[in-house]
């Protein structure tokens, strides 16, 4: 595996997936298994931003399930702030490729539903979900219903629906992908600014890899599957603030995405060929 080490000083990991492996039982014939994810090791420090590249169908999803308490690795442990994981966990918030607002509810409901769910008094919550809508730019825009929104703005909703929860560690699966470039790029940015301010840690899978060096402070990237695996890491040490579409334009982003384009590429090509025998 490619590595470049890093010299920050290692407290507790945020998010430590330890040897994970995820076998899964065919449900048409009991006796077919998959091992999605094999032998994964994954330690993200608190404040740090990781992101997870990988060819389609790797066990990306997967993993950030596991770390998410959503599911049950078949072996190995999972860690937060150092306790073992039991159940969900709750020091996460997730943000997902699909749309997970509710929509019999305002833009104002949706942000303020967990911190009702947790009892917050109702005015109390109405204050902080404004003060939400305002920091991503929807002031204004509470009463709206998902569909009377476009899909940035929904994934505005949806962001501060996540991060006013204030949680140690966020957890974001492609949250961008099903927006045109320039609406994803504001979102970037808007999430940079956020996590600047905030320093929580993020495991963020994507399988763009611009994305992710704009993004990270390290990128993992995973082999195709079965039985993925990480089969690289690289520290990102661009320069920070960074905006993401002027960041691509760095003499040192382009060396990195050569250098971790040249692991991922034969990786992509596999998954490639793999998705055209499923098909
Ligand atoms: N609950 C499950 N039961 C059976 N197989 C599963 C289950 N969940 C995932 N898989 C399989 O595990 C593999 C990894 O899936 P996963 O969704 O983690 O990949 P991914 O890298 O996130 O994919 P994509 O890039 O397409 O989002 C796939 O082959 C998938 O079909």
């Amino acid at each position: 595996m490619q590595t470049q080490s890093s010299s920050k000083a290692q407290a507790a990991p945020a998010l430590w997936l330890d040897n994970i492996s995820c076998t899964f039982i065919s449900k048409d014939d009991r006796s077919q298994r998959y091992t999605a994810v094999a032998d994964t090791t994954l330690a993200i420090a608190p404040g740090e931003f990781v992101s997870v590249v990988g060819p389609t169908g790797c066990g990306k999803s997967t993993l950030l399930n596991v770390g998410a308490g959503l599911l049950t690795p078949s072996t190995g442990n999972v860690r937060v702030f150092g306790e073992p994981l039991e159940g969900v966990n709750r020091r996460a918030g997730y943000m997902f490729q699909s749309e997970a607002l509710m929509p019999w509810r305002s833009a104002l409901q949706n942000v303020i539903a967990g911190l009702q769910f947790r009892g917050m008094e109702d005015g109390a919550a109405r204050q902080l979900g404004e003060e939400w809508l305002a920091r991503v730019g929807l002031q204004g825009f509470g009463d709206r219903y998902p569909h009377q929104m476009s899909g940035g703005m929904r994934k505005r909703v949806a962001l501060a629906q996540t991060l006013i929860l204030d949680p140690d560690i966020i957890l974001m699966d492609e949250p961008f992908s099903a927006l045109d470039i320039q609406t994803r790029q504001l979102m970037e940015n808007e999430v940079l600014e956020l996590w600047s301010a905030k320093k929580k840690a993020v495991l963020f899978i994507t399988h763009d890899l611009d994305e992710a060096i704009a993004m990270s402070d390290r990128v993992v990237v995973l082999s195709a599957g079965p039985a993925t695996h990480p089969i690289g890491e690289f520290i990102i040490d661009l320069p920070r603030p960074r905006d993401v579409a002027e960041i691509r334009a760095h003499p040192r982003f382009v060396e990195l995405h050569s250098q971790i384009w040249g692991v991922l590429r034969d990786e992509v090509l596999k998954g490639y060929q793999q998705q055209k025998k499923l098909a």
